[in-house]
C-alpha cells in the first residue's frame, strides 16, 4: 500500500498495490504491519457498509465524542464519492481545516482519518458503495456532528447537495461553544 500525507497530519490517502496475472488482481487493504508504519496501533472493531443510490448525496459530518473517537478507514467499491474529513483536534495547527479527496472503484484509493476528526462524502456518481473500518464501536448516544454547509467550514463540494438526513440537515453550526474533540 502507499500512504499519501493529507494536509491534515495524522491523515493519509491509502493507495492499493494491486497484484495482476490473467485472473484480474489480487490487493490487501489493510495489513497490520504496513499500517504500523504511519503509527496505527489499534484493532478495527466495526466494519460497515454503505450505499447511496443518488449522485450528490451527502453524508455526514460525523464524530464520536471522547471517550469513543474513533479511527476510521474508508474505502469506495462501487461508483466515486468526494471524500471529505475535518481536522476538530483542538490542540492542531490545522483545526477546523478540511481536506477532500475523490475516493472511487477506479483509482481503489482509501482515507484513513484519525481520532478527533469528523467525515463526510458527497456521491459523485450513482449506486456509491462503501466500506468502513471503525477502531471504537457504534455508540449511539455518543454522536456528533458538523453541518455540511457550514459557512467557517466552507466545504467546496463538487455537486449540488441533495438527499440528506434529518439528522444531517440540522447538525449546529459551529460558534465558540465547540471546543473540538
Ligand atoms: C453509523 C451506524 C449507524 N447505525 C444505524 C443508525 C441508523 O438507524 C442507521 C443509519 O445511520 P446513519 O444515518 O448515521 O448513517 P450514515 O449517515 O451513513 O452514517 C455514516 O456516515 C458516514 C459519513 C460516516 O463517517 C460513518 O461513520 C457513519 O457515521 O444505522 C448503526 O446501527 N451502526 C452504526 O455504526
Amino acid at each position: 500500500m502507499t500512504f499519501t500525507p493529507t494536509p491534515l497530519a495524522g491523515s493519509y490517502v491509502v493507495g492499493l498495490k494491486p497484484f495482476t496475472d490473467n485472473r484480474g488482481w489480487f490487493a490487501r487493504f489493510y495489513c497490520k504491519n504496513e499500517f504500523a508504519a504511519i503509527g496505527h496501533n489499534k484493532e478495527w472493531l466495526q466494519m460497515n457498509h454503505s450505499f447511496t443510490t443518488e449522485a450528490g448525496t451527502i453524508r455526514g459530518m460525523h464524530f464520536q465524542v471522547p471517550p469513543f473517537r474513533e479511527i476510521k478507514l474508508v474505502r469506495c467499491i462501487a461508483g466515486a464519492v468526494f471524500d471529505v474529513i475535518v481536522d476538530c483536534r483542538k490542540d492542531s495547527p490545522t483545526f477546523l481545516k478540511w481536506f477532500g479527496a475523490e475516493l472511487s472503484a477506479s483509482n481503489r484509493n482509501m482515507m484513513y482519518i484519525p481520532e478527533g476528526f469528523a467525515h463526510g462524502f458527497q456521491a459523485l456518481t450513482e449506486n456509491c458503495e462503501l466500506i468502513y473500518l471503525h477502531s471504537e464501536l457504534y455508540q449511539p448516544g455518543s454522536e456528533g456532528g458538523l453541518r455540511y454547509d457550514d459557512p467557517s467550514l466552507n466545504i467546496q463540494w463538487p455537486l449540488a447537495a441533495r438527499n440528506l438526513s434529518d439528522r444531517d440537515a440540522s447538525h449546529p453550526l459551529l460558534d465558540e461553544n465547540f471546543k473540538g474533540l
